[in-house]
């Protein structure tokens, strides 16, 4: 069959072909990598994949050819953990956090989360679309083709409403792709603050009434955000109704937020920079990716997450930057890639294989997405680098030369042309 587009003379063509499943242990660092590789794409789609001369019957009159220039190749960027859609900035509170005021007591003194609720609830349906649009056009320079993006600046209906139904606007204008995530149970408000279990309930109440403008449900499992109990109460409600599930889990405190992302049987749980090993092991066992957001950590200026035991006790690792206005203001995945070396220890293969197919598992699009495979959307990133391990020991630069959405350029020498 002829191919509408094929990309010829790739250095290094990173697949990340070849498991049933997110990539576990060695896995994750045995990748295919195809030296002067093509791509072949058609409507869209991967067509074929080879190495050296390409298929007299590739190629028709109107097959586009595109040199890669001898580059790396990668399947387009996952960041699985977004909080896109919001309204302000909080770069009032950093002096504060520099002075040593912990997270959580910004947010106790109805700054942090709550602050950007306030800023939220402001802001226009149109003031938010545009402002997620110009972080969703860096994620993209960046290499990012697919985003999840979470409510949770709400805390209330309407609101909490109105931010989905940006990202729902997003998702069919913008080529990045979007998976939209409720996050009612972010924080307590402060009405509420005697008695949580109340706003528990009217989170529960929320479910059905969004279930069409979310496919993943999330609550911050967090001491003195929302209990264990209180999370298992959500989510086991979510969890009948359809949705899929996630948890931002032992960030601070070790409460017992990984444990309950395995009995729950979570697709991910996200940050764990407090994971006990037998959480670890639970997740493991139960099939939980850990999603981790070394950004947040070093934003907090906090431990990191111990990615090395996750991927000795047998669990898939990805990473995300956790992009949101207070704990980790970055739409750049590159850095948290080289954070991920850098302060996670993992290896640059490991690195890749997180943002991309473990990446995909964490937002359920692995049978789309992830990997340059026949069948799989074309989202493609040519990154100026002679191999991977150039793209992470070359920190804090942007390498992305051209990015591909479902076959179309859409980034190209660095600049957005969609
Ligand atoms: N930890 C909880 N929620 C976000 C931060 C949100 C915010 O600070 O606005 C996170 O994942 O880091
Ligand atoms: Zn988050």
């Amino acid at each position: 069959m002829e191919a509408d587009l094929i990309i010829k003379n790739i250095g290094n063509l990173v697949t990340m072909r070849g498991t049933n499943g997110p990539r576990i242990k060695e896995e994750m660092n045995n990748i295919e990598i195809l030296k002067n590789a093509y791509v072949a794409v058609k409507n869209g789609k991967i067509l074929d994949i080879g190495q050296g001369h390409i298929m007299d019957k590739l190629i028709g009159k109107n097959t586009e050819i595109h040199d890669a220039k001898g580059l790396t190749v990668t399947p387009g960027l996952v960041d699985s953990h977004t909080h896109l859609v919001h309204g302000g900035s909080r770069e009032n509170e950093f002096a504060l956090k520099i002075s040593g005021v912990s997270y959580i007591d910004i947010l106790k003194r109805g700054g942090g989360i709550l602050s950007t609720v306030k800023s939220t609830k402001e802001a226009s349906f149109d003031e938010l679309y545009n402002k997620a649009k110009k972080s969703l056009d860096i994620m993209l320079e960046y290499g990012v083709t697919t985003v999840e993006a979470k409510s949770g600046y709400g805390l209330e209906f309407d609101t909490e409403v109105k931010q989905l139904k940006v990202a729902k606007k997003l998702n069919e204008n913008h080529p990045v792709d979007i998976v939209s995530t409720f996050l009612g149970a972010h924080a307590v408000p402060i009405k509420y603050k005697e008695n949580p279990d109340e706003f528990v309930d009217i989170v529960i109440e929320m479910l059905p009434k969004v279930k069409e403008l979310a496919e993943f449900v999330d609550v911050f499992c967090e001491e003195g955000v929302f209990s264990v109990d209180q999370t298992k109460k959500i989510l086991q409600r979510a969890k009948e109704i359809g949705y899929k599930l996630k948890l931002h889990a032992d960030e601070i405190v070790p409460i017992g937020g990984a444990e309950l992302a395995a009995e729950l049987k979570a697709i991910s749980a996200d940050h764990l920079m407090a994971a006990s090993e037998n959480g670890m092991k639970l997740m493991a066992e139960n099939k939980v990716i850990a999603n981790i957001l070394p950004g947040t950590s070093f934003n907090l200026m906090k431990d990191y997450a111990n990615a090395r035991k996750m991927i000795e006790v047998g669990v898939a690792v990805s990473l995300s930057t956790d992009y949101n206005p207070g704990s980790c203001p970055t739409e750049n995945i590159q850095f948290i890639m080289q954070l991920g070396s850098l302060a996670l220890n993992m290896t640059p293969s490991e690195v890749l294989t997180a943002v991309t197919i473990n990446g995909a598992y964490a937002v359920d699009k692995a049978d789309e997405i992830g990997s340059i495979e026949v069948g799989k959307k074309a989202d493609l990133v040519v990154f100026d680098a002679p191999n991977i391990e150039y793209i992470i020991y070359h920190f804090g630069i942007n390498h992305v030369y051209r990015v591909y959405k479902e076959g179309k350029l859409v980034v190209d020498d660095r600049r957005i042309v969609y």
